[in-house]
């Protein structure tokens, strides 16, 4: 009997066309080893979520999302309840799922990897009413994220092949407009105040926004969600400690506040813009509960 098929999701937009590319790249490799395989190709934001659900209906033996975090994001939307496991092909800009994951990013060897079929349990965070899989932001993040996506410079920098770049890119352009909040969190039924806060990072896994490395502890299956906050400082200090962030040594200064915990609360003092998985949202108050090893991943 011949095995059940690959299911792909593939978002031939993501990375400004690599996503196409990827999937035409791996297509031939599944057609020469004579790997069955189904694929769903999108044709617009938020329909990968559908797609994926489609897939499972098909009897795939995992759903493999071909795009960047945003698809991820969306297909895990789709299919995270279900019990078929997830793959991943990097064709994004920023990545940051695959980063934490340390799946190649050549499509070839990301195939083999995937191929192996080695499965894991991972935590997966419900924000508000969606699911997240790799971070959550509020304030200066979802700010930057918003306007990364809107942006002409994302495209450009794809081009190039330094899509990572637009989200410094992002931040340079939208830190002298950011006005910083009071913010008030509640970790595990633990009241927190915090001043002047410029971001509220909420990580299942470390990375987000191309490579920083914002919450460095994060593990994505101890059932805790890992946060980051940064407080207190001014703008030109903001922009010194930036740098910092892509090692993840950001964490020694004043200004950072790491909390872990399975159940936060975020009140903001106006609604503000926030992102999931990269993908923008706006809300005055946040809620996040970890769903501990709620996903299995190739
Ligand atoms: N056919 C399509 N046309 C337009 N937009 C699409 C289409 N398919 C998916 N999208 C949208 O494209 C957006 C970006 O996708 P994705 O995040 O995968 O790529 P990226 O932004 O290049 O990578 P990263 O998030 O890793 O930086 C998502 O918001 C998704 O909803």
């Amino acid at each position: 009997m011949r095995e059940r098929p690959w299911g792909f999701v593939v978002n031939p937009l993501a990375g400004s066309g690599r996503g196409w590319q990827v999937w035409r790249a791996l297509e031939q490799l599944l057609v020469r080893a004579d790997v069955p395989y189904r694929v769903w190709v999108t044709q617009r934001p938020g329909e990968a979520v559908l797609l994926a659900r489609e897939a499972v209906r098909c009897g795939v033996r995992a759903v493999v999302a071909v795009g960047g975090d945003g698809t991820v994001h969306e297909v895990v939307n789709g299919m995270w309840e279900t019990g078929v496991p997830l793959g991943c092909l990097p064709a994004g800009s920023g990545n940051d799922f695959v980063r934490a994951l340390k799946i190649p990013d050549e499509p070839r060897a990301a195939w083999s990897r995937l191929s192996a079929f080695r499965v894991r349990p991972l935590d997966l965070v419900r924000v508000n009413e969606e699911i997240v899989v790799n971070a959550a932001g509020i304030g200066l993040d979802g700010t930057v994220a918003a306007a990364v996506n809107r942006s002409r410079y994302k495209r450009w920098l794809n081009r190039m092949r330094m899509g990572k770049a637009a989200y410094v890119v992002g931040l340079l352009h939208v830190l002298a407009r950011f006005e910083p909040l009071s913010v008030t969190l509640e970790v595990d039924g633990r009241l927190l105040r915090f001043p002047r806060t410029w971001l509220v990072a909420l990580c299942n896994l470390p990375f987000y926004g191309g490579g920083m490395n914002i919450c460095p502890f994060a593990q994505g299956d101890d059932g805790q969600l890992d946060v980051c906050v940064v407080s207190g400082i001014g703008p030109g200090r903001l922009l010194a400690l930036f740098p910092h962030v892509f090692r993840g040594r950001h964490v020694r200064d004043a200004a950072i506040t790491l909390l872990r915990g399975k159940e936060i609360r975020i009140a903001v003092e106006r609604p503000l813009l926030g992102h999931m998985d990269g993908e923008f949202t706006v809300a005055a108050t946040w809620m996040a509960q970890v769903l501990p090893r709620a996903l299995m991943v190739l």
